[in-house]
Parts: structure tokens; sequence; C-alpha cells
């Protein structure tokens, strides 16, 4: 079968700088798989490779096949089709997602909508604006509607990420991106929203790329991780193999510096 998400010899180059180098991994139709590494490995770029959001500057080269449409030197006209509907991207700082000058609820209509009239459905707004309660309900937002009448600043950043998952729910992507999606929360709020995206991308069949450079966080999600280590992927397999038998010695530093954090927590408790 075609994998909803086939990347094949990636590269992405500013300049003469290379950045990303011949990274190539795929992903099924449900399937959930981490690219991990440290800062500035690449993760990111990569994320943005796959929906066509790369900066002007930086030039891509080689395959990217997203739902059977060749994502790398495609137009924009294209790509816009794409995103909603095959993919969409859960990023680390909600306030990028959000419009701060507009209601949340208004915020959530609008993807919901879109998807709708993808649908070739034309709903009235009283019954929009009900499906908008139930995707804040099903992000567990208490009080849905005094949230749909909030402005961003008038929530908690836990609650604003929820928020940006339930707009790209609404889409009802067919792969979900999370680019360091708990990385700007506080550990009690960070734990109950990878338990949220893992609940909600299983009940709705979505692919899921998550991205983090925390590998604790990453195994809690994903079943296959993909390791960056300066743009080249230098390690691939089920995460509990790479977890109990890292085989190269980044991914061992990166195992190691896991299993001390945790230990110097048990020490703390
Ligand atoms: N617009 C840009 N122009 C030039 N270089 C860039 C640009 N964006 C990112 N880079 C460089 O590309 C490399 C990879 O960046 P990227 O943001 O993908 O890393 P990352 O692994 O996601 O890191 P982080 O976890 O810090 O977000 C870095 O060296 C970064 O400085």
């Amino acid at each position: 079968m075609t994998p909803l998400l086939s990347v094949d010899g990636l590269t992405l180059k500013t300049g003469d700088k290379t950045l990303v180098s011949d990274l190539s991994f795929s992903l099924g139709a449900g399937e959930r798989m981490g690219l991990i590494g440290e800062s500035g490995s690449g993760k990111s770029l990569t994320a943005m490779a796959v929906t066509g959001l790369l900066p002007k500057s930086i030039v891509p080269a080689g395959s990217i096949l997203l739902d059977g449409q060749q994502v790398v030197g495609t137009l924009e006209r294209t790509l816009n089709g794409l995103r909603g509907s095959s993919v969409a991207v859960v990023f680390q700082e909600p306030l990028t997602a959000l419009d701060p000058l507009m209601k949340i609820g208004t915020q959530v209509a609008g993807p919901l909508g879109r998807r709708l009239a993808r649908e070739g459905k034309s709903p009235p707004r009283r019954e929009v604006d009900r499906e908008v309660l139930q995707f804040l309900d099903h992000v567990a937002l208490p009080q849905p509607e005094r949230i749909a009448n909030s402005y961003p600043h008038e929530i908690s950043g836990g609650q604003r990420q929820r928020v940006a998952i339930a707009m790209a729910l609404a889409c009802k992507p067919k792969l979900l991106i999370a680019d360091e999606p708990t990385t700007a929360l506080d550990v009690t709020t960070q734990a109950e929203i990878l338990k949220l995206l893992d609940s909600l991308v299983r009940e709705l069949g979505m692919a899921l790329l998550f991205i983090s450079h925390d590998l604790p966080v990453v195994a809690t999600v994903v079943d296959r991780v993909t390791v960056l280590r300066n743009g080249r992927a230098v390690e691939e397999g089920p995460v509990k193999a790479v977890f109990d038998q890292p085989r190269h010695d980044y991914t061992k530093t990166l195992v190691e510096a896991a299993r001390s954090f945790d230990n110097a927590l048990e020490g703390t408790a």
C-alpha cells in the first residue's frame, strides 16, 4: 500500500549550507512516528518542508509525496488544497496559530467551515457554532461557551494549546504534525496535552508525526522514531528497540540524558 507520507532523499539548503541532508522516512495511514534530535538538528524545517511552508531562502531537493501529491516544487495553490485535508500542524507556541484580535470561537469556526465546505456541506451558522463548542469540549476545555467568547490572551497557555489542537482536529486531516507541542508548557499541563493528543489521534485514526527533542515524551505517543543529528538521520526503528538498544552514539547520549533526568527526578521525589 502507498504510504500516506513518503519522504525520499530530502535535502534542504540555504546558499551553500546544507541544513537537512538526504533524509528518507515514510508514514502509513494511522501510523505514529517521532522525529527526535537536539535543537538545530532540522526537525522543524523537515515539518515545514512536508507542509510546503519553507521560508523562501531554503531550497528543497528530493521528494515528498503526501497523500499522493508531490510537495517539492509544487505551486502554492495546489499545496493549499493539501493543507487541512491531508495535513495540519500544531506548533510549539499556540499563539503562532491564533489571531490575537479574534475570539476563539470564530477562529475554530474558520477551519471547521472550510472542512464542511470541502465535504459539500453548508450548515447554518448556529450549527457551526454548536460544532465549535463540541470541538472545544472534545479537547477537554472547561466551559466551552466562555472559551469560545474569549480572546487568546484571556485564557492560559495550556488552554491555548488545546484550542490549537481543536483547530487542527476540526480540519480532520489524514496526518497531524505536532512540532514540540508541549515544550512551552509546565510538566503537568504537558502530560495532560500528551494524553489528549494520544487519545484523539487514535480515536480519529489520524497519522501522527511528533517532533521533539525529548525522547521520553516522544516514547509515550509514537510507535517508531527517527533520530536526526545535524540534519541527517542517524538511527531509525521501533521506540522500544531504540530506547533499549540504541546503536548510534548520539542516540545513546540522548537515552542516557533522559535516564539521568528520570533518576534525578526520582531522587528528589
Ligand atoms: N530561515 C532559515 N534560514 C537559514 N537557516 C535556518 C532557517 N531556519 C532554520 N535554520 C537553520 O537550520 C537548522 C535546523 O533548524 P530547525 O529549526 O529545523 O531545527 P530544530 O531541530 O527544529 O531545532 P529546535 O528544536 O530548536 O526547533 C538550524 O541550524 C537553524 O539555524
